[in-house]
């Protein structure tokens, strides 16, 4: 079976350097092509998808509707789940990256953005939480994630919904974000909480797994042209 993961391609924050997390910006240009070559590759590679996943923020959304597009397989089921998300980044959302780092310092940023276990200071609920999450109870959801605590709802997303398809012998799309893959990632190929502080995953470039009937990883590669 194939299990395909892409980050979005370069959104509008990406490009201005801010901490984005559950903020919902566009697509840039750049992040738009960078969706249409990971479509285009994955066509060519003859790579065909039984279900999709993706989250409930924009930039993946549009990222998935350019892939599928330019694969010609708009038709296929896509789930959407706020579990999929990019990591809550709390009360950093919104700031630029290279100020905070000039106002906390590299090390403590580098901390904030890498490490598996620090949280990045909470935000409130208002700034955390927008229409979209009405439906859950956010009182019990964390305002500001570190990657252990995306891993900790990313995982009942995966046993429960994409686990079970590549079990039962299907080929899954996950369209996503640099860290809630990168959590997904650390679970699938077993890395450790000290080896994934060093993970970094592109915009717009499939990671493809072949994965066995007991979904071990047999081969791992990643299509890009740049
Ligand atoms: O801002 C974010 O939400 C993420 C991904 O763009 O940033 P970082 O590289 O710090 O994980």
């Amino acid at each position: 079976m194939k299990l395909v993961f892409i980050r979005h391609g370069e959104s509008e924050l990406n490009l201005a350097n801010v901490f984005t997390g559950w903020l919902d910006p566009k697509l840039s240009e750049k992040g738009r092509k960078e969706a249409a070559q990971a479509g285009k590759d994955l066509k060519e590679a003859g790579i065909e998808f039984d279900y999709v996943h993706t989250s409930v923020l924009t930039r993946a959304n549009q990222t998935c509707n350019i892939v599928l597009e330019n694969m010609d397989r708009l038709y296929l089921p896509v789930e959407k789940n706020w579990r999929l998300n990019e990591r809550h980044y709390g009360a950093l959302q919104g700031l630029n990256k290279a100020e905070t780092a000039k106002k906390y310092g590299d090390e403590q940023v580098h901390i904030w953005r890498r490490s598996y276990d620090v949280r990045p200071p909470q935000a409130t609920d208002e700034q955390a939480f927008d229409h979209r999450y009405d439906h859950l109870d956010t009182r019990h959801m964390l305002a500001g994630e570190c990657l252990k605590d995306t891993l900790a709802r990313t995982l009942p997303y995966w046993e429960d919904h994409i686990a079970p398809q590549l079990k039962d012998g299907k080929n899954v799309l996950v369209v996503a974000h640099g860290n809630s893959l990168r959590s997904l990632i650390k679970h699938i190929e077993n890395i450790s909480d000290e080896d994934i502080m060093g993970v970094e995953i592109a915009t717009g470039e499939p990671i493809v797994y072949d994965i066995d009937e007991n979904l071990n990883i047999v081969n791992k590669t990643i299509l890009y042209k740049k």
